[in-house]
């Protein structure tokens, strides 16, 4: 009986019966509306949340970066020479980067944060005498908690039951595994080293127990001990730094162009603090301070469809390497299968026959032993187990758990590198060893089988070589098989594992289906054109593996299995995975992934590699990307992996890369057009320069802010939201080592984009100021004749450089493909962001009001239709590049 109210203090390492008197608990543990009753009375087992930074510090962060301190460093010196309405346009540009790279990492941070719930954590808890899966939040003092091998234990508890090993790293920062049992003596002087209790934040991994709940959320040992920040750590990514970096470097120019500025300005007859201005206006223009809250926006916009896709990507990181993979290292069972297991044959008894006999009422009986699963409710457990029991029953046989469980001396877990398990059961007085496994090691411990009339007969060497035939071509057709066997133990009970798994009885082998997903054969496919290769690892059987591999799609060239592989040098091996060739890696243990993870890294690809038990983490942290199965995968894998299927599916990684790749070329694509406009604008200052100030300058320094701040910037970031280019998944991956900005996109922004936008935009400068009746060396100045005509002309340079951005941008929506097969209007972001940029120049042109500040005067009809075509040339020279690329490469050996 449970009854509500508050639970007094309890001490969890005083008598159990004590302990659960005090918790008002007991082995049932608490019924479901009393748990209800707590979790409202004492709130969810959650830490608080601390080291949520204030907004208001963030936003002040954003005024004080390095990028931002420069541009405050050029505000002053435009007050000091006396320039305010610079200054104060400066501050204008100040402010509105802040706000909007705020925005732009808040938003990244709350996509970030929101994949928490995709990844709830999970507790198994016995509430009102059943198994229940509940929210880890949801646990409460009193609860009972039920741990299994790879689960995350999610609040402080005693142990009630059985023994398991403990990683307490989280807690003591020391990560070897430590014992801990319900029965072990408590002679410890800390709390965190009795072995009779675990904690929160701890993981098990081995074995089993149950244990009850005495403290949970901030009372808990971590709650306690560590002022924890909940907060999602947004960690930089290599693209991130790389942009950095060249953000600094472009920085560094600025300055640099606007110091050698001074001297050409004041050679060319400006006034000391005119070149002054016009050296900062240089400066502030090119301080590319956008640049990075974009990327990372880009990239958890990217992470949060990722997430909507099924994969759960955890550092924002992850998600350019994911594009850049090379390989997949798969698992064979609910990755590329449906994990929809079923027994499809049985054959039993001498000669593996497939007509009833005793031998297969045995063999059914065992396999209802030796089972950890349970089909009751919500069925529980390994899917093979879970097929095994469902055949039992269809078959007759039922046993409920409480009785199986009770019955039961001793249990030899399911070990993947043993490949096998069996239980010690009391069957009706009788002690009997029942187990199962794979037919290579289950075969070679039998001396015996069972006859028609179920009496024990040797095994002869012809009924273990007609088992073995049987077992061949189970495994051809693709199935799963076990083989099952039993012996009566008549001394008392066995000592260890070896003694309980010896001269044993063959009953017979059941082969089970596992059918492959069927949008697996298409993503293989995918695969291949995209240049991934696809290796399979599992423990399962070589040929049952090599078969459902092919039935995929995987060209399996070679089938390796265990004892090959630790056979094999490492040098073989580095040869072996070398090339294109896809290996099926079959009854593998754990450690083999973290070998061909090395060995395929030191060929320098890119790996990622599916996992789902404890002992797949290392090679998951090894793997430059580890996939763990959200669904069947143990908390350890999900812990540490950087990406977590929600649907364990094989279709899904390969939406990931592609994904992956969209993102890393959409970073690319604004960077491209953000680029690009730094040509138009520098050309017409280097050429008032040059010509000694002959001709006069071309822009405005508050016409440049106008173009860096109202005109570019909506366009830039709809570049990051550009979907995906046909042919992403045709081209090979991107190498390792290539960078975001290489050559071919400076070619492209500087030379093609920009060279062509800086030539188009003196057309009309010129045409105006010709028109008319300038000459070189004419004065231009306030007061002059031509003056207007000068103000039209500058302001024609300014439109020119907006129309050519159109171009741009355009051109910058494809690397390869051409406009066409995208569509026009395929993004939509980019055309509201076109709309503005057209409505904001006109309104700087045409109302009175701008045209004070920004030095505008309204454009006559004809300079505008002279425009018209600036557009269509600049997207016209880049879109003859690419389809110049495109010709090269397929006219180009492949
Ligand atoms: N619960 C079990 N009890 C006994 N033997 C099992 C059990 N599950 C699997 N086996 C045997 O061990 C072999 C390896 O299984 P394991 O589950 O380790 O493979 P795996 O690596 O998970 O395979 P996959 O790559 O297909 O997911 C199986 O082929 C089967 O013969």
């Amino acid at each position: 009986m449970t009854v509500s109210g508050t639970v007094e203090s309890a001490d969890p390492r005083g008598p159990v019966a004590t302990l659960l008197r005090d918790l008002r608990s007991g082995a049932e543990g608490l019924s479901v509306r009393e748990a209800q009753r707590r979790l409202h009375v004492h709130g969810p087992n959650e830490l608080p949340r601390r080291g949520t930074r204030r907004w208001w510090k963030e936003l002040v962060r954003q005024f004080t970066h390095p990028l931002a301190l420069l541009l405050w460093a050029a505000a002053v010196l435009a007050v000091v020479s006396g320039a305010t309405p610079l200054s104060i346009a400066i501050l204008v540009v100040i402010v509105l980067n802040a706000v909007l790279a705020f925005v732009q990492e808040r938003h990244a941070e709350h996509a970030v944060e929101a994949l928490g719930q995709y990844l709830p954590q999970r507790a198994w808890v016995i509430r009102g005498g059943h198994r229940h899966q509940v929210p880890a939040r949801e646990l409460v003092r009193g609860d009972v908690l039920l741990i299994d091998e790879g689960d995350r234990i999610s609040a402080d508890a005693r142990l009630l039951s059985g023994s398991i090993e403990v990683d307490m790293s989280a807690l003591t920062g020391e990560s070897v595994s430590v014992p801990r049992g319900a029965d072990f003596v408590d002679d410890a002087s800390r709390a965190l080293d009795s072995p009779v209790l675990v904690f929160s934040g701890t993981v098990c991994t081995a074995g089993s127990a149950r244990a009850v709940v005495h403290s949970t959320g901030a009372r808990t040992e971590i709650g306690r001990i560590a002022a924890l920040s909940e907060r999602v750590h947004v960690d930089e990514s290599p693209l991130e730094r790389q942009v950095r970096r060249v953000a600094w470097l472009i920085a560094a120019v600025a300055v640099a162009a606007g110091v050698a500025f001074l001297p050409l300005g004041l050679v060319a007859g400006l006034t000391l603090s005119t070149a002054f201005v016009f050296a900062i206006g240089l400066l502030v223009a090119n301080v590319p301070e956008g640049l990075l809250p974009t990327i990372t926006l880009a990239l958890a916009v990217g992470v949060r469809s990722m997430a909507k896709r099924g994969a759960v990507v955890k550092r924002l990181s992850a998600v350019e390497t994911l594009g850049a993979t090379t390989v997949i290292c798969t698992d064979k069972t609910g990755t590329l299968t449906a994990n929809s297991m079923r027994v499809v044959t049985v054959r039993s008894g001498l000669g593996l026959c497939s007509t009833e006999s005793p031998a297969e009422h045995a063999l059914v009986a065992a396999v209802v032993r030796c089972s950890t699963a349970d089909l009751a409710g919500e069925a529980v457990g390994d899917p093979t187990e879970l097929a095994l029991l469902a055949h039992a029953r269809n078959a007759g046989t039922d046993l409920d758990t409480e009785t199986r469980d009770r019955e039961r001396l001793a249990l030899y877990r399911f070990d993947p590198r043993l490949k096998r398990m069996s239980t010690v059961d009391s069957v009706g007085g009788v002690v009997r060893v029942h187990v199962k496994g794979a037919p290579e090691e289950v075969l070679p411990r039998c001396v015996t089988t069972l006859d028609e009339a179920g009496t024990e007969v040797p095994l002869s060497e012809h009924e273990r070589a007609s088992a073995e035939r049987v077992v061949e071509e189970m495994t051809a057709r693709g199935l799963r098989v076990l083989a099952v066997a039993h012996r009566v133990w008549t001394r008392g009970t066995p000592q260890d594992r070896e003694q309980a798994e010896r001269d044993l009885c063959l009953l017979g082998v059941v082969g089970l289906l596992d059918p492959p997903r069927p949008e697996v054969a298409a993503a293989v496919k995918a695969c291949h054109e995209a240049g991934v290769t696809v290796h399979v690892v599992t423990g399962d059987n070589g040929r049952t593996a090599a078969e459902i591999a092919r039935q995929v799609g995987i060209r399996v060239a070679r089938v390796i299995d265990g004892e090959e592989l630790d056979a094999l040098p490492d040098r073989e091996l580095d040869r072996l995975l070398g090339g294109d060739a896809e290996i099926v890696f079959s009854r593998a243990a754990p450690e083999a992934k973290l070998r061909i993870a090395d060995a395929l890294r030191h060929n320098g690809e890119v790996v990622a590699m599916t996992g789902d038990g404890v002992n797949d983490a290392p090679a998951l942290r090894r793997a430059d990307i580890g996939v763990a199965m959200g669904v069947s995968g143990t908390d350890v894998a999900r812990e540490a992996a950087t990406v977590v299927l929600t649907d364990d599916n094989f279709a899904t990684i390969v939406a990931g890369v592609r994904e992956g790749r969209r993102v890393f070329d959409n970073v690319r694509k604004f960077v491209l057009y953000i680029f690009a406009h730094a040509v138009p604008e520098v050309v017409p200052f280097l050429l008032f320069a040059l010509s000694g100030g002959v001709i006069p300058l071309p822009l405005t320094v508050l016409q440049i802010l106008a173009i860096d701040l109202g005109t570019e910037t909506l366009p830039a970031l709809a570049l990051g939201r550009e979907p995906a280019e046909p042919g992403l998944m045709t081209r090979s991956p991107r190498s390792r080592t290539e960078g975001v900005i290489t050559k071919r996109l400076l070619w492209r922004a500087w030379a093609v984009m920009g060279g062509v936008s800086a030539l188009l935009v003196l057309v009309p400068f010129f045409a105006v100021l010709l028109n008319a009746g300038w000459r070189p060396g004419a004065p231009v100045g306030e007061g002059s004749e031509l003056h207007h005509a000068y103000l039209q002309a500058t302001t024609a340079t300014f439109v020119g450089i907006v129309v050519c951005q159109l171009g741009t941008a355009f051109a910058a929506r494809t690397e390869r493909a051409s406009l066409w097969s995208v569509g026009l209007t395929s993004n939509r972001l980019l055309l509201a962001g076109i709309a503005f940029e057209v409505a904001f120049t006109a309104a700087l042109v045409y109302l009175p009001p701008l045209q004070q500040v920004f030095g505008t005067a309204a454009l006559p009809l004809w300079v505008l239709l002279l425009m018209v075509p600036f557009p269509l040339i600049v997207w016209g020279v880049d879109e003859l590049s690419r389809w110049r690329l495109r010709h090269k490469r397929n006219a180009g050996p492949s």
